[in-house]
């Protein structure tokens, strides 16, 4: 991962690849996408965020046509999801969903690219998904992250123009994340769009143009992770207080505008929505605060902050 935030902004760009026009979709009760409209354009990356439950499945399914939309359209390069899938314009990789066993590598991989309309050779996409070196290994006897890597092969078995992936890089150790995503971004700097469900925020943070949080089926937030940080608003503050006693650290949790308090021996490490109120709230109770650093929240945060608030809304 050497991309970094600072020096990515999204793309902008007219054309469509995907597009959501006020989708909705129940399981029973469940309302698992809620009028959910957005556009993704060629070439872009983004990351698809959100707490457990959030829809996140739910909307990559409906995107490849594994499941119909209650109400609302939505289309893939203008098209419906199954022709754009049946096109060989789609590459998926999916949380669940079985490998075929008693087949070695190779032979699962062979299949993959003889059923893509436009495929790669079966040699550059094992070497691609580094499994060139197990190619005659039955697929049966692949540990967790090797399957990973197996199911990223065939998500690239041909030449795609939108990439789907539901929480890719579970199970795979740093160096097969690493050339995971150096070869998602060559993906994209060839002009595809990659779309990636993930709980690993440090990987949206530093892979993605475009960050989408979702919550109970809904669009919370869409932007830069450096946009979503500052929609979080809340800025984090830490000091030491040497011999803080308990009625300064009480009076530390009352003060203004927290929406977060830590106290660990000496140090404390608040987030508050007006950090120049609260530090001036801090010197006003009479405190002597060292070491004092006000710094803006990491994506991590920030997506806490933003579906925590979204909770308490409801
Ligand atoms: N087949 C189903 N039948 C009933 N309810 C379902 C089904 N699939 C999903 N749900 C419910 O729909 C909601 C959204 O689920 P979904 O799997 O899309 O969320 P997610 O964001 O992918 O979650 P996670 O991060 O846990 O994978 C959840 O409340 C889930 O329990």
């Amino acid at each position: 991962m050497t991309t970094t935030t600072a020096t990515r902004t999204a793309k902008p760009t007219t054309d469509s690849v995907v597009s959501f026009e006020n989708v909705t979709k129940s399981y029973g009760t469940v309302r698992a996408v809620d009028g959910l409209s957005l556009t993704l354009h060629p070439g872009e990356t983004v990351a698809l965020l959100g707490p457990n439950g959030a829809g996140k499945s739910s909307t990559l399914d409906l995107l490849l046509g594994l499941r119909p939309a209650d109400s609302g359209s939505v289309r893939i390069f203008g098209t419906t999801p199954r022709e754009a899938v049946a096109a060989g314009r789609v590459g998926a990789m999916l949380q669940s969903g079985g490998l075929m066993e008693e087949v070695t590598v190779r032979e699962i991989v062979a299949l993959g690219c003889a059923l893509h309309p436009r495929p790669h050779p079966v040699d550059k996409v094992l070497s691609r998904a580094g499994i060139d070196k197990i190619a005659d290994r039955r697929v049966d006897k692949l540990s967790g992250g090797q399957e990973q890597r197996v199911r990223f092969a065939l998500a690239t078995a041909g030449h795609n123009d939108l990439i789907v992936l539901d929480e890719p890089t579970t199970g795979m150790d740093v160096t097969a994340r690493q050339s995971f995503w150096a070869t998602m971004r060559e993906q994209a700097d060839q002009g595809r769009t990659v779309l990636f469900a993930t709980h690993y925020l440090e990987e949206a943070d530093a892979i993605a143009d475009r960050v989408l949080v979702l919550s109970k089926g809904r669009l919370l937030a869409d932007g830069t992770a450096a946009e979503i940080k500052a929609k979080a608003g809340a800025r984090k503050i830490s000091f030491d207080l040497p011999a803080a006693v308990g009625t300064d650290i009480e009076q530390l949790r009352a003060l203004p505008f927290l929406t977060a308090f830590e106290h660990h021996g000496d140090t404390v490490r608040i987030q508050s929505r007006d950090a120049d109120a609260t530090v001036h709230a801090v010197y006003g109770l009479g405190l002597y605060p060292r070491n004092l650093e006000v710094a803006g929240l990491g994506l991590e945060q920030a997506f806490i902050a933003l579906t925590e608030a979204e909770e308490a809304t409801q």
